[in-house]
């Protein structure tokens, strides 16, 4: 299995060009949250915003709106009890999220049918937490949706989709089950040095620690693989760097802190990236 290191992030994350204006660094769309899980919307937002993402569009339950909106001032919001609109958000995205806090009623499944049915092949969809859990129980087909499909189970949700017990969850069974589920599909396996699976290859980052085991870290790097894919385009080192760089910051912090709070790393992400982008314009 190819180990990920440092490297990684300078040969993604790059200068930003002077002449460059918002509507070059992605359009983000993040259909999350439900009246139990609001803060799912919000670090997964958020996390975008400080990853760099141009424009950032939160659809959720309108009694969120207060909060996303008080938190995160860059981030819009879309009432997603509002087909029309949240219809016309997912035409006019580059990259979708949806699954952080979502859960999985009635009409959260019919959230996750609406943006299958609807991806488009020049966009990218980062299936999450209750849209793998749902997508799990209804045993949903990926093979019509022609986007680039990330799916970010943690060890539970792969069990879910997959049939995998933990601790069958060998290199070679991961491969198989993805082919099966979705064979054009990147999978990343999230756990302690997380593994990215794609099109017959197989990475793991060498980053991470146990501070990051809190409630809200995935949610947080939905968004951080979403503003990269954003500014940098999908592909497989863009996701590698994504992942690498959620799992760096947490180090940095951790070094210094018992744990690593999804507000703590989320606030670190510029600073980290002007670091690396200097360090790529250097050569
Ligand atoms: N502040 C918010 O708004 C937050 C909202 N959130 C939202 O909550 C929703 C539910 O998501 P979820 O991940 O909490 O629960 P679920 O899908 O039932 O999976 C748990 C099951 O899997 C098992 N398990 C095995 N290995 C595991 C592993 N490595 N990591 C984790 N679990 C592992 C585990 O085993 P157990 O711990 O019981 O032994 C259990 O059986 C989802 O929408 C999410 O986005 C959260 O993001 C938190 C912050
Ligand atoms: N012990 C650990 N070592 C390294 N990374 C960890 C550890 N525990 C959790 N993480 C990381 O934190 C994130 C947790 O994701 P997830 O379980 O989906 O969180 P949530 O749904 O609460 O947002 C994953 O990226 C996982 O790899
Ligand atoms: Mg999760």
């Amino acid at each position: 299995m190819k180990k990920i290191n440092k490297s990684i992030l300078s040969q993604i994350i790059a200068p930003r060009n002077p002449n460059s204006y918002k509507g070059n660094y992605g359009k983000i769309l993040i259909i999350a949250g439900s009246l139990p899980f609001g803060g799912a919307a919000i670090m997964s937002s958020s996390a975008a915003v400080h990853a760099g993402a141009g424009l950032v569009t939160v659809a959720t339950v309108q009694e969120k709106f207060t909060a996303i909106n008080t938190k995160i001032p860059e981030a819009m919001t879309v009432d997603y009890h509002n087909i029309i609109e949240t219809s016309d958000a997912i035409n006019k995205a580059n990259v979708i999220v949806i699954g952080p806090g979502l859960g999985t009623d009635e009409y959260a499944k019919s959230l996750v049918h609406l943006v299958l049915d609807n991806a488009k092949a020049e966009q990218t969809l980062v299936l999450d937490a209750s849209a793998l859990t749902i997508i799990a129980q209804q045993k949903l087909s990926l093979s019509q949706t022609s986007a680039n499909l990330i799916l970010t189970p943690h060890q539970g949700e792969w069990r879910r989709l997959s049939g995998l017990d933990i601790d069958q969850q060998t290199e070679q069974n991961n491969q198989t089950a993805i082919n099966k589920i979705a064979p054009n599909a990147l999978l990343i396996v999230k756990k302690h040095h997380s593994e990215i699976y794609y099109q017959d290859q197989v990475s793991q980052i060498t980053a991470g620690n146990a501070g990051m085991a809190t409630g809200g870290m995935g949610d947080t790097l939905t968004g951080i693989i979403a503003a990269l894919v954003g500014q940098f385009d999908f592909s497989l080192k863009t996701v590698e760097a994504a992942l690498f760089l959620h799992s760096f910051v947490a180090d940095k912090i951790f070094e210094k802190n018992y744990v690593v709070l999804p507000e703590m790393l989320i606030k670190n992400l510029p600073k980290v990236m002007k670091k690396i982008a200097n360090n790529t314009a250097k050569g």
